[in-house]
Order: structure tokens, then sequence, then C-alpha cells
């Protein structure tokens, strides 16, 4: 069975490629990394030959993150500081351990000192496992000609969204050139917005939380001061006591800015120490060649990105309910799952057909709106009643008041009928109607809002001012996306979005293989 969180002890640094490679087969959510100094040194002697010169330690860390971006996707690993950094003598960990892993063959009371005396929090029913893979191979030294100094107040700033290997090892030099305090600036909402689908970003209270929970496990010794930023430079512009800010490659630029501002102030200038990205060992089509959270955003499109409810209602047909703002693109991916033979029941439609002349709501709502909404055959004309309600939400509220129970009757009736497996159930403000709880999970389309505009302005033939009163009559990408259990985004060509729908159809139907259907 796989252990929950690990802890492996490495002696030789060289081989972290096929020991994580081997370890994954044996820990399923965190792994820790220790590193051991001397591959010649026994077990017992750990702590008199730790690393002392912590700087030393950034390529190693480098490229046990960048293997683990090859070999771990869905392994938390977190290589440990503390010792790296000074003579700390135990091993303390946020989680506890349910197996300790070496890549080197110890006696066994070796073994058993090492893990009573040094690892605090272990489980009580734990294992230990051996990996060894050259252990005789000499150590590699490092020599990196970044400059190495440490400094007492080091800063770092950044959205951090999805903490993934390159936020670890940005955070891990900041850490490992930092003697006091370490002060981390997390971007709000406001500065998210110019960002590849910066309405997938985590909330800021969510994005701190996980960070400061990776920081404080892997050195808990140094003060941290983790603060919500609203622009650019934050504290760092401010405060003296900082010398020094790690930036990405990238954001160079950034910390020159920072420089500019607190010269002007009469400051001292920080050291800027750029740390290198981490390559993208697979990227897919549209993706960054860095590893980036722009990148696991993109690849949450069609996955579950929120846990199903249980629902009580029947398993057949399971209903799916495609929901999505005006012009995000409904129809597109409606048109993928007809091709995988999914049938779709139009709200849209449904709605017409409640106040035809024959209709259950025709008089209804003549009644509420008057005879202006008649044409001359006497029907009700769509677009004048359109224009009555779409800007006025009192008006669409009295309309929807009147259609919504007549249609979810009926749409009950429909479902009730059918005899596939799945169906979907499209509905622009499905949600806000209270008809998720007809559907088993709520699949939703987004697009940025500007796209959402320009494409009703062209289809719809609507003024700007028309297309924007249009969309602010809708709920908010974020209203849509919160309700959601899968979303897509079709921004781009037809194709990239029939992925997107793929690969929610093939993980429908795992999810399915599980389901009575
Ligand atoms: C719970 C649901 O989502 S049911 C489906 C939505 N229908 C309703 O809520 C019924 C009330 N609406 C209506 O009767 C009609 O839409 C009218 C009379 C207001 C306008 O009729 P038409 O001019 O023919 O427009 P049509 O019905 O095609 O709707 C235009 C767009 O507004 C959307 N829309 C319709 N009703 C609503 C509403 N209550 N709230 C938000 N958007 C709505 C439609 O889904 C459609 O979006 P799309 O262009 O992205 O496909």
């Amino acid at each position: 069975m796989l252990a929950k969180t690990g802890l492996l002890v490495v002696s030789n640094p060289k081989h972290i490629n096929r020991l994580l490679s081997d370890v994954q087969k044996s820990v399923k959510s965190t792994l820790y990394i220790q590193l051991l100094s001397a591959l010649t040194e026994p077990l017992g002697n750990f702590y008199s030959n730790l690393f002392t010169t912590p700087p030393k330690f950034s390529r190693t860390i480098f490229n046990i993150y960048s293997q683990a971006s090859r070999q771990c996707n869905n392994l938390d690993v977190r290589v440990l500081l503390s010792s790296l950094k000074s003579h700390v003598s135990e091993i303390k960990t946020i989680n506890p351990i349910d197996i300790v892993i070496f890549d080197k063959e110890y006696s066994r009371n070796d073994i058993e000192k090492f893990i009573k005396s040094k690892v605090s929090n272990i489980s009580k029913e734990h294992d230990i496992l051996t990996v060894c893979c050259g252990q005789n191979d000499e150590i590699p030294t490092e020599n990196d000609p970044r400059d190495f100094q440490v400094y007492k107040h080091v800063c770092l700033g950044g959205t951090f969204d999805r903490l993934h290997v390159a936020h670890k090892l940005l955070l891990s030099d900041a850490i490992l050139r930092t003697s006091e305090k370490l002060t981390i600036g997390v971007t709000e909402e406001n500065m998210t917005h110019s960002k590849l689908l910066w309405e997938l970003i985590e909330d800021v209270d969510t994005r701190i939380t996980k960070l400061e929970n990776f920081v404080k496990d892997i050195c808990p010794e140094l003060t941290y001061n983790i603060c919500k930023i609203s622009d650019p430079y934050g504290p760092a512009i401010v405060d003296e006591t900082m010398s020094m800010i790690v930036v990405s490659e990238e954001t160079v630029r950034g910390g020159e800015k920072i420089n500019e501002i607190r010269k002007q102030a009469g400051l001292s200038e920080l050291s800027i120490v750029p740390i290198p990205f981490i390559d993208e060992p697979n990227p897919h089509i549209r993706e960054e060649t860095k590893i980036s959270s722009s990148n696991l955003r993109l690849r949450l499109l069609g996955t579950l990105i929120k846990p199903l409810e249980n629902k009580n209602i029947p398993n057949k047909p399971y209903i799916i309910g495609l929901t999505g703002g005006i012009a995000s693109g409904k129809s597109g991916v409606i048109n993928h799952l007809k091709d995988l033979d999914v049938p779709v029941i139009d709200c849209d439609k449904i709605g017409h057909e409640m106040y035809e002349k024959t209709g259950p709501s025709f008089a209804q709502v003549v009644g509420t709106f008057g005879k202006q909404i008649l044409n001359p055959e006497g029907e009700i004309d769509r677009k004048i009643l359109g224009n009555l309600v779409f800007k006025k939400p009192d008006e669409l509220k009295k309309l929807t008041d009147i259609l919504w129970p007549a249609m979810a009757l009926k749409i009950q009736e429909i479902v009730k009928n059918f005899n596939t497996d799945v169906v979907c159930l499209e509905a622009a403000v499905l949600c806000q109607a209270g008809w998720d709880k007809f559907c088993h999970e709520i699949w939703c389309t987004f697009v940025p809002e500007k796209e959402a505009i320009e494409r009703l302005k062209r289809r719809n033939n609507l003024t700007d001012v028309q297309a924007k009163d249009r969309l602010a009559s809708q709920p908010s990408n974020k209203d849509y996306i919160s309700h959601a259990n899968v979303v897509f985004c079709p921004l781009w060509e037809v194709e990239y979005t029939r992925l997107q729908v793929i690969r929610a159809w093939e993980l429908l139907q795992k999810r399915l293989g599980q389901v009575d259907c």
C-alpha cells in the first residue's frame, strides 16, 4: 500500500533522478527530502557532517525540483532546509511521516537510532525502505558562480497560484539566503486580471495558506512576514531593513524598478538575485516552455475542479448541466458533445415554447408586460420582450418568475423520457434558477469579458454599450465558475475546445464507471 507521507534521506543527490522514480511507487501525497552530507559517514554521525554553507545547495535543490517536475507530478515534494542552514538537530515536519526511505544500506541499529533521535513527527506504524542506486559513486561538488551572500531580511513577491516546483525553488533559494526574516508579498485579485485564465486563480487566502504551510514546513526557524500586495512593489519600496530581493528570470526588471523607487526615497538598493526557470518537461499545445501556474490552469480545463455533491436523483440518465455567460462559447461545446452522441436539451428553446400563443405561460406574460410585446399576428415578439427585460433586472425577474417553474416541470418530464445514459441540459443561468439540483454535475464555459463583448458586438450586431449592458445583466465569470465542477474556455481555435471536451468526456466515463448507471 502507498504511504501518505514519506521522508527520503539522500546521501548522494547525484542519483535523485532514479531515486524519485523509485520512491514515487511507495509514496502518494507528500515526499520530504533530507540531504545527508557524506556517503561514507555512518548514519549515526549524521549531524556532525552536515553541510554548513547553505547556498552551496542552490544547484542541488534546483536539480531535485527539476527532476520532481519530470517524475512526480502528483507528489508534493519538499526539500527540508533547516539542517542546511544551521545545526538543527531534528527533522520537524508538519505531516507525520509514514515511511522513511534511504538511498544507502545502513545497519538496523543506526536506522532505528536515527529515526528515534532525529525524526520528530513519525507515525507509530511507519515503514522503512532502502532504495540503493550507485551508492559508492562520488558525491558531486557544487560550483555555482552566483553571489551566495546571506542577508538578514530578504523579500520576494508573486501570485503563487497552485504552488508548484518553480515556486518551491524560488522560496527555497530565498530561505537559504536569509538569516532572520523573509517577507513574501502575495498579489491580491486586482493584480491578476492580465494573467491567462485568471478566473481560475486560487483566492488570495488559499494561496497564502499553502505558501505559509510550505515555508514553515521546510524551515520553521525563520521569521516569515507573508502579506497581501495590491501593487507590484508592496513593502519592498518602503522597508529600510530589507537588503535583498529574489526574483524570477522574467521579473528582474521589477526588482530594478523597486530599486529606482527606493533610491528616490533615500533607501539603500536591494541586491537582486534572479532564480532560473525550470523547464516544463512536456509542454502541451498552448503551454509555456517553463513550469508555470498558467500551464497548470490550462490543464484544469475539462477536468473536475470541484468535487461532486451527492444529490438525491436517479443515476439514469446522468445529467450534465451546461451553463455559461452570454457569448461564452456554449454552442461550440454543445457541437462537440453532439459529436459524441450526447443529446442536448436547449432550455432557451423550452422557454420560448412556454409563451407561444398556445403555451402555458402566454396569458401570464402578456398580462404582466402588456400588449406592447405582441406582433401584428398577436404572438409575443421576443425582440421587444428582450429589450424590455435585459437591461432591467426587476423586469427580467418578473419574466423568469413566471417562466422558470413551468419550464422546470417541462424539463423534468423530458428528462424522465430519455433512454440514454447521459444527457446535457443547457441553460444560461442554470444555477441561478436552482436547477443545479436536477443535475449530477455542472459544466460551464467562460471567456474573458472583453472577448465576450467583442463576440456579442459581432454576433448580435450590438454597440459597445449594448453589449456591455447585456453582459452586466448576467452573473460574472467568477460566479459561474464557483458553481461549476468542470470548466471550458472556448477562447482559441475549435480544435482546442474539442480537446477540452474530449478530456471532460473521458474523465466522465471513468466517473460513470464508478456509478451504477
Ligand atoms: C435557467 C435558464 O437558464 S433557462 C434559459 C434562459 N431563459 C430564460 O431564463 C427565460 C427568459 N428569457 C426569455 O424568455 C428570452 O431569452 C427573452 C424573451 C428575454 C429574449 O429572447 P430572445 O431575444 O429570443 O433571446 P434568446 O432567448 O435567444 O436569449 C439570448 C441570450 O440571452 C440568454 N438568456 C436568456 N434568458 C436569460 C436570463 N434570464 N438571464 C440571463 N441570460 C439569459 C440566452 O441564453 C441567450 O444566450 P446566448 O446568446 O449565449 O445563447
